[in-house]
C-alpha cells in the first residue's frame, strides 16, 4: 500500500512536533514547509535521522517550495505568529489572516483533494479564511481546537482525582477563546460523571483553567504559546482522517443550521474519518449550556466581521 502524505506548513513550535508525533505513529511521509529558508529542511532531516532509533519509517522532507507538496492527502497549516504574554488569539487576526490566504492558494493549487486541517490562531476565523479561500467543500476544511481544550480538561480532571489521564473523556464547544464551553454534565471519569467525585467550585475551577489555558503556557513560555499538546491533538485528527477510524472530536466544524449557527466555524463534537468532518453530532443542551455557546458564538462572529476590512 502507498504510504499517505502529509504536508505541514509552518516549520516552527507547533509544525515541528506535529511532524515529530506523526513520524512516530507512522502516519504516513511528511513534507515541512515553511518561507524561512533552512528551518524546515534542518528539522525534517533531523527527524528522519532519529528514524533508525526510533524504529519509524517515514520520509521527512524540508522545503521551501509547494512543488514538493503535490498531492498530499492532509495538510496542516500551522503557519503564522503566536502569542506573547498580554495578547489575546485575536491580536493575530490581520498578520495570520493574510499568512493564511496566501498558504492556501498554494495549498490548493497542488494538493485539490487534500483535507486541511488549520491550526493558526484565532482558530476559528482562520478556519473559516482557509474554506473560503480554498473553495474546498467544509468537510475538507476544519480546525484543530476542541482536542486540545478537552485534553487540557481531562488533564486536570485526572490530576484532581489521582487517576489515570486515559480514563477521563469530555469535550470542549465554542470557540477556542476564552468563552469556550468545557461541557462538565459530558465529563466522565471511568464512565462516572465526575459531579458524583468532585465538589462544584472545584470542578468550576478546573473549568476555568481550560478556559485560560493557553494563556497559562504563554505566560511560563513568555516567548510563544504552547506545542507539545497541540502537536499531539492535531496528530489525534491527522489518524482519524487517514486511517479512517471515526473518531468522535471535538473540532471546529463549519455550522449550517447545527445548534441554530449558520455560516460560522465553531468547537462541535463531530465524526472524523475518510471523510474529513462526516457529520456534526447534535446534542442536547441546557438553556445555560445554550447560552455559553451563544456568548462564544458571538465572540468568533465579532471577529469574522473585521475579516472583509482586511
Ligand atoms: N489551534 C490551537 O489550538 C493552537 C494554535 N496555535 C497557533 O498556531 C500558530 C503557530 O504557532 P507556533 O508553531 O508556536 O509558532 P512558531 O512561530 O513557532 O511557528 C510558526 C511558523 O510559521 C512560519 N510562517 C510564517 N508565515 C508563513 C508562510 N506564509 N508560509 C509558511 N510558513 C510561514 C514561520 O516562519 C514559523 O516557522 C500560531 O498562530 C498559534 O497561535 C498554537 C497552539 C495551539
Ligand atoms: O494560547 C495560544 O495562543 C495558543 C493556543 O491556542 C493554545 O495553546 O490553546
Amino acid at each position: 500500500m502507498k504510504r499517505k502524505k502529509i504536508t505541514i506548513v509552518g516549520a516552527g513550535n507547533v509544525g515541528a512536533t506535529c511532524a515529530h508525533w506523526a513520524a512516530a505513529k507512522e502516519l504516513g511521509n511528511i513534507v515541512l514547509i515553511d518561507v524561512v529558508e533552512g528551518i524546515p529542511q534542518g528539522k525534517a532531516l533531523d527527524l528522519m535521522e532519529a528514524a533508525p532509533v526510533e524504529g519509524f519509517d517515514a520520509i521527512i522532507t524540508g522545503t521551501n517550495n509547494y512543488e514538493d507538496t503535490r498531492d498530499s492527502d492532509v495538510v496542516v497549516i500551522t503557519a503564522g505568529i503566536a502569542r506573547k504574554p498580554g495578547m489575546s488569539r485575536d491580536d493575530l487576526l490581520a498578520t495570520n489572516c493574510k499568512i493564511v490566504q496566501s498558504v492556501t492558494e498554494q495549498v490548493v493549487k497542488y494538493s485539490p483533494n487534500a483535507y486541511i486541517i488549520v491550526v493558526t490562531n484565532p482558530l476559528d476565523v482562520m478556519t473559516y479564511v482557509a474554506l473560503k479561500t480554498s473553495g474546498f467543500p467544509p468537510n475538507r476544511v476544519f480546525g484543530m481546537s476542541g482536542v486540545l481544550d478537552s485534553a487540557r480538561f481531562r488533564t486536570f480532571v485526572a490530576l484532581e482525582l489521582g487517576i489515570s489521564f486515559e480514563d477521563v473523556t469530555t469535550f470542549v464547544m465554542g470557540g477556542h477563546g476564552d468563552d469556550m464551553v468545557p461541557l462538565v454534565r459530558y465529563t466522565y471519569a471511568g464512565g462516572i460523571p465526575i459531579e458524583k467525585l468532585i465538589p462544584a467550585e472545584r470542578i468550576a475551577a478546573m473549568v476555568e483553567r481550560t478556559r485560560k489555558g493557553g494563556a497559562e503556557i504563554v505566560n511560563y513560555l513568555k516567548t510563544g504559546s504552547a506545542f507539545y499538546a497541540p502537536g499531539a491533538s492535531v496528530v489525534q485528527m491527522v489518524e482519524a482522517v487517514l486511517k479512517d477510524k471515526k473518531r468522535i472530536l471535538p473540532v471546529a466544524a463549519y455550522l449550517q443550521g447545527e445548534y441554530g449557527y449558520h455560516d460560522i466555524y465553531l468547537g462541535v463534537p463531530a465524526i472524523i474519518g475518510g471523510g474529513g468532518v462526516e457529520k456534526v453530532l447534535e446534542i442536547e443542551l441546557t438553556p445555560e449550556e445554550k447560552a455559553a455557546l451563544d456568548k462564544s458564538a458571538n465572540s468568533v462572529r465579532k471577529l469574522m466581521e473585521v475579516l472583509p476590512q482586511l
